[in-house]
């Protein structure tokens, strides 16, 4: 069952179009990166996912059942970094946090020790490193245990030791059974932390699954025999290969899916043509997302 299953959503702002036609599901358990330039309308879906905002048309489901304003408070949300009181210490901001979601002292010191926050908790927010403040606000968001937990750009504006102690803190989450939803434009984030990702680009879906899948989708072969124009000719007729062209000695081909390097050995070598050289080629998540990105639309 998925945790969050998307149909169709599309909301405009006047005369822009933020989303058209928006549909995936969310695998429960997993760290799910909603990638896509900025602009692109991460902060709009994630907002109507949260009731912030409500979308034109469409509809999605929470725990494959309509959200009722209960299953809605299992998501933990962070969508802009809370207004926390810089005199006060981190434990007094969680007090506020707490008594703000009406909820009691008792969830505090928990959420405090796996945000690792506890040696510090009685310092005043002001002194705290970016990395703690984000780290914070997470720890906010943690009050109540909820299951599902939506933060938009989670690394924005922090340095990079800071980047990393959220990114860690993210990983430990995911370990914890919670399933995570995050935006983000950096593809070098998505690919470090997230094991799912729907990439969007001016409100429309170009594709969404496996950050390993997407990958592989876009890997391609390097082969070399004595006729390159012939091994070339060959690879065009292999099942699923979606172009070959001649780089010098090498002949380069893409397939539909992720290509097997001894059937195409194989497949070679019952036509008459030996490989002489081949190599599967993995391309980044980088790659892949600009080649997606690149599309006209
Ligand atoms: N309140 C609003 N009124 C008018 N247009 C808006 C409003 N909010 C967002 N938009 C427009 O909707 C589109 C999607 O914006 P959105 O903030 O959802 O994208 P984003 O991917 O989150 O961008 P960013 O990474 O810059 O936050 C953009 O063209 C934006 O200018």
């Amino acid at each position: 069952m998925p945790i969050l299953s998307l149909q169709n959503i599309s909301k405009s702002y006047g005369s822009v179009q933020a989303l058209s036609g928006v549909s995936f599901e969310v695998p429960a358990g997993s760290v799910f990166g909603v990638l896509g330039p900025n602009g692109s309308g991460k902060t709009t879906l994630l907002g109507i996912v949260t009731d912030v905002l409500k979308a034109d048309t469409g509809s999605f489901t929470l725990f494959d059942r309509t959200p009722t304003a209960g299953e809605r408070r299992q998501i933990g949300t962070l969508l802009e970094t809370p207004n926390f009181y810089h005199y006060l210490s981190g434990y007094k901001n969680l007090e506020i946090s707490a008594a703000i979601k009406q909820r009691g002292k008792d969830d505090i010191a928990r959420v405090l020790e796996i945000c690792g926050l506890t040696q510090r908790q009685h310092s005043p927010f002001k002194t705290y490193s970016l990395g703690m403040k984000q780290r914070l606000a997470i720890a906010a968001v943690l009050l109540g245990d909820p299951d599902v937990l939506i933060l938009d750009e989670p690394t924005n504006g922090l340095d990079p030791s800071g980047i990393a102690e959220v990114r860690e803190l993210v990983r430990k989450l995911a370990d914890s059974g919670k399933t995570i939803i995050l935006a983000s434009h950096l593809l070098d984030e998505v690919e470090k932390v997230c094991t799912h990702v729907a990439i969007i680009r001016s409100g429309k879906l170009l594709l969404s699954g496996a950050v390993n899948e997407v990958i592989s989708r876009s890997d391609y072969v390097e082969v070399s025999a004595e006729d390159t124009n012939a091994l070339r000719t060959l690879l065009l007729e292999y099942p699923g290969c979606t172009g070959a062209e001649i780089q010098g000695t090498i002949v380069k081909a893409l397939f539909a899916v992720a290509p097997d390097a001894a059937a195409i050995n194989s497949f070679c070598a019952k036509r008459g043509i030996w490989l002489s050289h081949l190599h599967v080629r993995k391309k980044s998540l980088e790659t892949a997302f600009l080649e997606i990105t690149n599309i006209p639309a």
